[in-house]
């Protein structure tokens, strides 16, 4: 049995893979859910929650290392060996300290002190806005302030920075006392109340990422350490698209009924995220249909905003095959992956057939980027990575399309499931560019006319709507069917996902967002949206 991580469900058919083993964990869920009505409904039940999942996760690190504890007998600490650890410990070491010293208890004082400050905020801007009502208000934010923290003499806020110095004075006392940082003692040597894991820290970010899980109707037995990074990730890279324009619409939305201003506020900020025209006309008429007449609740616009988003971004599926996007098994499946030079065509091939690998799929590679020479050993590198054979042809200027040949001849005589294959993003000119994908088209169709063939474009959406001039003519040559948005990652035009649906009617079947063997997902909308508005 194992996971398959394209549709993120157990596949009961398939074999495990050796070597992937070890990584496996046993979530269960549905395909694309919809967001489910288990969700933690209180911050409580949310951090009840997210701890059973980080404890779940470290009991299955634990019986991983006791496993492996004959072959790291002689070698500490613990070395990185695979790609996925060491982008794990990167991880680590990006996280700035103060995050990663975190305890259990620390992450829940800090959500409450949160929560507390942000009632207290709330208090303020009212008193601020109507100071004639300010004799009642202020006495209940009072109350509420000496509630959580009885020291009379200073304000609320002054005694929560109090709180945080001393805090912070405390984890740099215990950080002095401790020679090695922490991630890298071995776990299960030390009883201490909240043990870090390695390659996660319990945060804000972990009971986020569990909340987003637990919403689409997980289990907390059942969330793993990859799905909990990815989502971190995910939510990380999308930070400054979420930060520069759209908490600022969450702001405008949760205000009540829009305005002529509030309208041509909520227009400007989704253009400059790149959410491009039409999205933003369909998004801006949704949003007045509902909030025009009604007095709607913050919490209420606000959702109702995601679920506009959702609907957006899902809408291509309603015409095409709906739920996950996954090669069909014991058949074959040929996914063409085009895209200009540099859109991140040769990584994203390399990790999806690592997805497809350890999700147990027959894979192969097609090295059908002749033009340039580099391409086919970059491809390589990208195979031996992820344990997937890449079919090339070792002579120069050789066809693309004798390339694909070949690896349709050998898919076929192996029984691979998923044959990925590379095509170059340059040639001479645009035409032959065009000509070479067609011709690459129309041998797949010829030779392998029962499998199942899917067209990805995969877009760079640091380029935000000139990548979707690109697509257009993509689009001619290639008879696309999908896209892959690359390079999430720190981008401020996140935004570009909803204009590549609304403009190319194309679903987005995968997102990437770094550089790593893992940084690549199956496309959620309901993870993406969250992300993106997430608080
Ligand atoms: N930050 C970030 N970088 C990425 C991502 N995907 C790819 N890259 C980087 O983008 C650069 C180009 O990626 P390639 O995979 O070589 O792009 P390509 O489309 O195959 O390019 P050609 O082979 O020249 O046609 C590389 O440095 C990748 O590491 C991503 O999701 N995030």
């Amino acid at each position: 049995m194992v996971f398959n991580w394209f549709r993120r469900q157990q596949d009961n058919s398939a074999p495990t893979p050796p070597e992937t083993q070890e990584q496996q964990t046993p979530p269960v869920t549905e395909s694309q859910p919809e967001p489910a009505a288990t969700v933690p409904d209180s911050t409580t039940d949310l951090l009840a929650f997210a701890k059973a999942a980080y404890k779940n996760i470290q009991e299955k690190q634990k019986s991983q290392e006791v496993e492996s504890q004959p072959e790291l007998a002689d070698s500490q600490p613990p070395a990185a060996t695979t790609e996925d650890e060491i982008t794990a410990t990167e991880q680590i070491e990006n996280i700035p300290e103060s995050v990663q010293d975190n305890t259990v208890t620390e992450v829940e004082e800090t959500i409450q002190n949160q929560e507390v400050e942000a009632v207290t905020h709330q208090a303020e801007e009212v008193t601020a806005i109507t100071p004639q009502a300010g004799e009642s208000e202020p006495e209940t934010v009072e109350s509420l302030a000496v509630e959580a923290t009885p020291a009379p003499a200073l304000s609320f806020l002054e005694r929560a920075a109090a709180e945080r110095e001393a805090r912070q004075e405390r984890l740099i006392a215990s950080a002095i006392e401790l020679p090695q940082p922490e991630v890298v003692q071995p776990a299960a040597t030390t009883q201490e109340a909240a043990p870090e894991i390695e390659g996660i820290t319990f945060d804000e970010g972990f009971v986020w990422s569990a909340e987003v899980l637990a919403a689409q109707g997980r289990r907390a037995e059942d969330i793993s350490i990859e799905e909990i990074t990815w989502l971190k990730k995910l939510r990380q890279g999308l930070d400054k698209t979420r930060r520069n324009i759209l908490n600022q619409l969450k702001a405008i939305v949760g205000q009540g009924p829009l305005n002529q201003a509030a309208v041509a506020e909520i227009e400007s900020l989704l253009l400059q995220a790149d959410v491009g025209v039409e999205a933003t006309d369909h998004i801006i008429s949704s949003l007045q249909n509902k909030l025009r007449e009604e007095v709607t609740p913050p919490e209420q616009a606000i959702a109702y905003l995601k679920q506009i988003l959702r609907d957006m971004l899902d809408s291509p599926l309603k015409t095409s095959h709906k739920g996950s996007f996954a090669p069909e098994k014991d058949s074959l499946n040929i996914w063409l992956i085009t895209g200009v030079n540099g859109a991140g065509k040769t990584t994203t091939i390399g990790k999806i057939s690592h997805l497809a690998h350890k999700s147990g799929y027959r894979c192969l590679i097609g090295a059908a980027d002749t033009f340039r020479a580099a391409a086919v050993e970059q491809v390589k590198v990208w195979g031996q990575r992820s344990g997937v054979e890449v079919i090339s042809n070792p002579g120069k200027n050789t066809d693309p399309a004798a390339v694909v040949f070949d690896a349709i001849a050998a898919a076929q005589a192996r029984n691979t499931e998923l044959l990925l294959v590379d095509t170059a993003g340059r040639l001479q000119n645009k035409k032959n560019l065009m000509d070479e994908l067609s011709k690459i088209r129309r041998i797949i169709d010829k030779k392998a006319p029962d499998a199942k063939i899917e067209s990805l474009l995969v877009l760079d959406a640091t380029l935000g709507q000139n990548g979707l001039r690109q697509a257009e003519i993509f689009s001619q040559a290639a008879q696309l069917s999908g896209v892959v948005l690359t390079k999430l990652d720190g981008t401020a035009k996140g935004g570009v996902a909803l204009a590549v649906v609304q403009q190319l009617g194309l679903p987005i079947r995968f997102i990437g967002a770094g550089e790593g063997i893992e940084d690549l997902r199956p496309f959620s909308s309901y993870e993406f949206v969250e992300a993106l508005l997430s608080g």
